[in-house]
């Protein structure tokens, strides 16, 4: 075959993929017009997932399940927004992790909004300015994010989907010797995520470690502060054009970071592979057991607890907590259901979503 004979051929298949693609969302089209009928919500994760096993399940071509994954996450998201345009915000600046995990989810057609703080987001969703917020919730080598966690507590939103990502952090700066940087700009948690390269390379020199609001942010300062630096994302060095001086700083390579997509009054259907998150306020936790013995209710249903975090209520000068618990399955199924009767107000539901490896 010659090179003229398959460039026409993947010209055709490229009309039909069209036409195709066309007839597609004709489809999802009529799909939004009975759900808004219903008044059911346009973004269904649990719905994208089963769709995504069942082309994976079924291949036979070339296509590895992320390469499934990514072009149809991209076609579900430019479905979505033909329907109405979905308001997304995210911690920013641009080129924030927080930006990646959103834009891996929602597509590039979505309509975001990049804010400040973690707060910031879980107000625009709150108020109505955005239909989702995504947040970072916990990283697998540093943990929890303290903000977010106490968050979840004080508002009240749900929690739509997860969603996990490698992170790799790159060193930014202007300077062209370290020992010139007075300040190097990063988010606490990135910080925590290179400490061996930090106390490698800066043992006995005066850089000040300055947390910021998010990465992004921490290359935007280093952009226009000459004798400083930032521990951001590659992306982000470039987007604010900071000269990068070393890539992969990160202390582990497995360094992966979660993120929560934050709605208000949102419910997945069960997808078969679900998780759900619990806010456990128990009273009398002063008692022996307490604590010990809503645990092993978990265990005697059979569910898997995955997560259990304490934070502190700050009810007046005690020192007492709440839970914040993560366990397999979803919220509709009747040996979960058990616990939470039996709770009542102890627990909230903050959602249940489909587990991501
Ligand atoms: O600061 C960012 O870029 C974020 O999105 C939060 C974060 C920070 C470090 C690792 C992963 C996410």
């Amino acid at each position: 075959m010659t090179l003229e004979s398959l460039r026409s051929e993947i010209d055709s298949l490229d009309d039909q993929l069209l036409t195709l693609l066309n007839q597609r969302m004709e489809l999802v089209r009529k799909v939004g017009e009975l759900k808004r009928s219903t008044n059911a919500v346009i973004y269904r994760p649990e719905r994208e997932k089963q769709i995504i096993d069942r082309l994976h399940n079924q291949n036979n071509g070339l296509m590895n399940r992320a390469a499934i994954e990514a072009i149809f996450l991209e076609i579900f998201a430019v479905s979505r927004n033909l329907e109405l345009p979905e308001r997304v915000a995210f911690l920013g600046p641009e080129g924030s992790f927080t930006h990646q995990a959103a834009e891996s989810r929602f597509g590039a057609m979505s309509n975001y909004v990049a804010l400040p703080t973690i707060r910031s987001v879980f107000e625009s969703v709150e108020t109505g300015r955005v239909r989702f917020g995504v947040i970072p919730i916990e990283n697998n080598q540093e943990g929890i994010v303290e903000e977010a966690i106490d968050l979840l507590l004080e508002k009240d939103l749900s929690i739509a989907a997860e969603v996990k990502i490698p992170v790799h952090f790159t060193f930014a700066t202007q300077s062209e010797n370290l020992a010139d940087i007075t300040h190097i700009y990063s988010k606490d948690i990135a910080f925590r995520q290179c400490s061996r390269f930090l106390s490698d390379s800066f043992d006995g020199l005066q850089a000040e470690m300055v947390p910021v609001e998010s990465t992004s942010k921490a290359a935007k300062l280093a952009a226009q502060h000459p004798h400083t630096a930032a521990i951001c994302s590659h992306i982000a060095a470039k987007l604010f054009d900071v000269p990068i001086l070393f890539d992969n700083i990160e202390d582990s390579d497995l360094n992966r970071t979660r993120f929560l997509i934050l709605a208000k009054d949102f419910k997945n259907q069960p997808s078969g592979n679900d998780k759900t998150s619990i806010i456990a306020k128990l009273a009398n936790t002063e008692s022996p057991g307490v604590l010990a013995k809503f645990l092993q209710e978990f265990d005697a249903q059979n569910i898997n607890l995955t997560k259990i975090e304490s934070r502190p209520l700050r009810d007046g000068a005690t020192f007492r907590y709440w839970f914040l618990i993560e366990c397999e399955g979803h919220v509709n199924e009747p040996h979960l259901q058990e616990i939470l009767k039996k709770h009542g107000a102890e627990v909230k539901v903050l959602g249940s979503y489909v587990q991501v490896e």
